[in-house]
């Protein structure tokens, strides 16, 4: 599945927005969440997102890149967010948020920075409901895809063939294919999406070739 990240997206429209990516074929939008403090840039946080809830209903990744998302993450469950992944760079003991979210119904999931390794999320995988691999250091689109981070979505995948995994960062058709051949289920692309021609249609359907490449 590709998600596309609504970063680079025109947020004056965003209904528009919306809609054009529904009416290209896509089945769910990834939020990125910036503070400021963990990632060096700011984004929107979720009074925003209750305000986009009621335009869509697409299901809402969301991926807080935050250094403190437990005191948030009442906000993002009211705010109508569906999966919420938090940095394990951010919460090294992250099983009681974990369970909060899954509590509240919503679904879990941990994210990793390209140089943390995957012991640090092992101990907790039956906790989640997926894992985000970053494929660039989060804070911005548009940044070149990191390929050593493909050994630890083998890794994942091995020891998990059932898990969702995701990766965010860089992908275009051609790390699109390598990510889903390294065992990728969600491939989650911002710049890719969001280019200059404004046709997501064509944009999604070559990424989607790509994955398909990657499967073969
Ligand atoms: O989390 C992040 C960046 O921190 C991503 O979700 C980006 O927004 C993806 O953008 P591209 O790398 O595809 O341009
Ligand atoms: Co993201």
């Amino acid at each position: 599945m590709v998600t596309p990240s609504l970063l680079n997206c025109d947020f004056a429209r965003i209904a528009d927005e919306l809609e054009a990516l529904k009416q290209a074929g896509t089945i769910a939008v990834h939020l990125d969440v910036m503070d400021g403090h963990f990632v060096p840039n700011l984004s929107y946080g979720a009074p925003v997102i209750k305000d986009w809830r009621p335009r869509t209903d697409f299901p809402f990744d969301t991926h807080l890149m935050m250094s403190d998302p437990g005191r948030y993450l009442d906000d993002f469950i009211r705010a109508g967010c569906d999966v919420i992944i938090f940095h394990i760079e951010a919460v090294p003991e992250p099983v009681p948020l974990l369970r909060r979210i899954r509590a509240a119904g919503c679904h879990a999931a941990l994210a990793l920075n390209p140089p943390t390794p995957v012991s640090a999320i092992e101990p907790f995988l039956d906790e989640l409901d997926a894992v985000l691999v970053m494929s660039v250091m989060p804070g911005f689109g548009g940044q070149a895809f990191e390929p050593s981070v493909l050994e630890k979505v083998r890794t994942l995948r091995a020891a998990r063939p059932e898990l969702p995994i995701s990766i965010d960062g860089g992908i275009n058709p051609t790390t699109a294919a390598e990510a889903v051949a390294a065992g990728a289920t969600q491939l989650v692309a911002g710049s890719a999406v969001f280019r200059n021609d404004g046709n997501y249609a064509a944009a999604l359907a070559e990424l989607v070739q790509g994955a398909r490449r990657g499967i073969e």
